[in-house]
């Protein structure tokens, strides 16, 4: 996995790859890794992928609940306490690295949250197998107070990093825009990697081909026909 989070001009941007495995096999090619947590507030999961779901799916319900009760919107260090304290009481079992990233009345806020249970406040963050190639994407082109295309195109590009140079992210990447009363989940944003079109033709063998595999020839005859030649 690939996932990043940064901070620009009006918000927070986050960005993921979609590619889910197990060991060397792809397992998913399109996968969601941006989960929503409340209108305002979105977070990106990396780790075990049951993990991740789950303990975004409890944090997010928990949000909801807090809503009704104060009549408020839900803010992203609320988000953060209550995701930090629940990995930290079990010990790192529960292996969800998390980038975390929404705006509240106190303004734009992004947090790294690692399974063990500590966070980070940044103002841009990457996760995952992926995450060294989108750093190296982030060093060197950050900066602050950038507009939203000029946030989206680094997102874009440090999750295209971690796709094309990280055997553990692929396929597609996934953006989400936040800023102050608006937000946009911009599913399959970019697909670099498109499967390439299937021959119309599809897989054909020549008439003989067909005669042998469909009549049982006994091996005498079998050899007869491959050693004549004419059999492929
Ligand atoms: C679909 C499906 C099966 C997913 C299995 C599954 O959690 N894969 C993990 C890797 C892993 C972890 C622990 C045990 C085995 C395999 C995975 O792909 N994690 C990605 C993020 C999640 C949200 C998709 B990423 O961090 O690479």
């Amino acid at each position: 996995t690939t996932i990043v989070g940064l901070v620009f001009k009006d918000g927070v941007i986050l960005g993921a790859d979609t590619r889910a495995t197990e060991g060397p096999i792809v397992a998913d090619k399109n996968c969601e890794k941006i989960h929503y947590m409340a209108p305002n507030i979105y977070c990106c999961g990396a780790g075990t992928a049951a993990d991740t779901e789950a303990v975004t799916d409890m944090v997010s319900s928990q949000l909801k609940l807090h809503r009704f009760h104060t009549g408020r919107e839900s803010r992203v260090v609320t988000a953060l306490s209550l995701l930090k304290s629940h990995l930290f009481s079990y010990q790192g079992h529960v292996s969800a690295a998390l980038v975390l990233g929404g705006v509240d009345v106190t303004g734009p806020h992004l947090h790294t949250i690692y399974p063990h249970g500590s966070t980070d406040t940044l103002p841009f963050a990457t996760m995952g197998s992926g995450s060294l190639a989108a750093m190296a994407i982030f060093e060197s082109q950050y900066r602050e107070g950038m507009t939203r295309d000029e946030g989206v195109k680094l997102v874009a590009e440090a999750i295209c990093s971690g796709i094309f140079n990280d055997l553990g992210s692929g396929s597609n990447v996934d953006v989400c825009v936040i800023t102050k009363g608006k937000q946009e989940y911009l599913r399959n944003y970019m697909s670099p990697n498109p499967r390439t079109y299937v021959s119309a033709k599809g897989y054909t063998f020549s008439k003989k081909t067909e005669v042998l595999l469909t009549k049982i020839t006994p091996l005498k005859e079998l050899v007869e026909v491959i050693e004549g030649g004419d059999a492929m």
